[in-house]
């Protein structure tokens, strides 16, 4: 893996040439980013259009209305803007239990999209994948130098989507399986607890690809 410094405050330093950056979507790791289209996601038989809704519906599990218009939203930008009107209503523990939350997000848009986004993480090989943001540094990391050469933040993101890539390589059968939900109080969705429906979701994509050979 790519060398890097650990810095105070658990920030890391990387130096942005050798590492994996995510930072837009139409790039070519863009699809690691919690913005890209394209690797859709079913919870309890509902279609959510990215994992950054998924994501950002998980901090209202007390308001389902709100997690509905989250989720309703097919632009991930949207989603996080819905969001971003009631954050002050987030569950208490948000900033607790957000990691553990995000870490299953990451989980299910991979079990769920497993050929396309395991083949995206394993491409990565060994490098440090580092989310490139321009204000976030607990999920990403900033630019920083003169040349803007290095990247310093926390980078929770890119560190979980390591984590993933490792749980790949060491297990694939167990790493598409359907995943339980986080071992949190109050993980509610639309009101019900989260049960898994992986199965729909396989045969759905059956059904499409039959419909695409017609
Ligand atoms: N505003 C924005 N634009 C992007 O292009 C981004 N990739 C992000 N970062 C993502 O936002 C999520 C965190 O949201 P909170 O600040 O915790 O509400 C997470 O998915 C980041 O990867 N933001």
């Amino acid at each position: 893996m790519t060398p890097r410094t650990e810095t105070p405050q658990n920030f890391r330093m990387y130096v942005r040439a050798e590492v994996v950056v995510v930072h837009k979507t139409r790039e070519t790791f863009g699809g690691l980013s919690n913005m890209a289209p394209g690797f859709p996601i079913r919870i309890n038989g509902v279609r959510i259009a990215t994992s950054e809704a998924l994501y950002q519906a998980c901090r209202f599990p007390h308001l389902p209305n709100v997690q509905r218009e989250i989720i309703e939203q097919h632009s991930p930008m949207t989603a996080k803007m819905k969001s971003k009107s009631h954050r002050e209503d987030s569950r208490e523990d948000w900033d607790q239990v957000r990691t553990k939350i995000m870490r299953w997000c990451l989980r299910v848009k991979l079990s769920q999209n497993f050929e396309e986004f395991s083949r995206l993480l394993l491409s990565t090989k060994d490098r440090s994948i580092v989310e490139q943001s321009s204000k976030d540094d607990y999920w990403g990391a900033k630019l920083m130098g003169v040349a803007h050469e290095t990247l310093i933040g926390r980078n929770i993101l890119g560190r979980l989507l390591m984590e993933l890539r490792e749980e790949i390589k060491n297990d694939a059968v167990g790493a598409r399986q359907a995943v339980s939900p986080p071992n949190i109080p109050n993980f509610l969705f639309l009101g019900e607890k989260v049960v898994l429906q992986k199965e729909d979701r396989d045969s759905e994509d059956l059904a499409v690809r039959q419909t695409d050979l017609l």
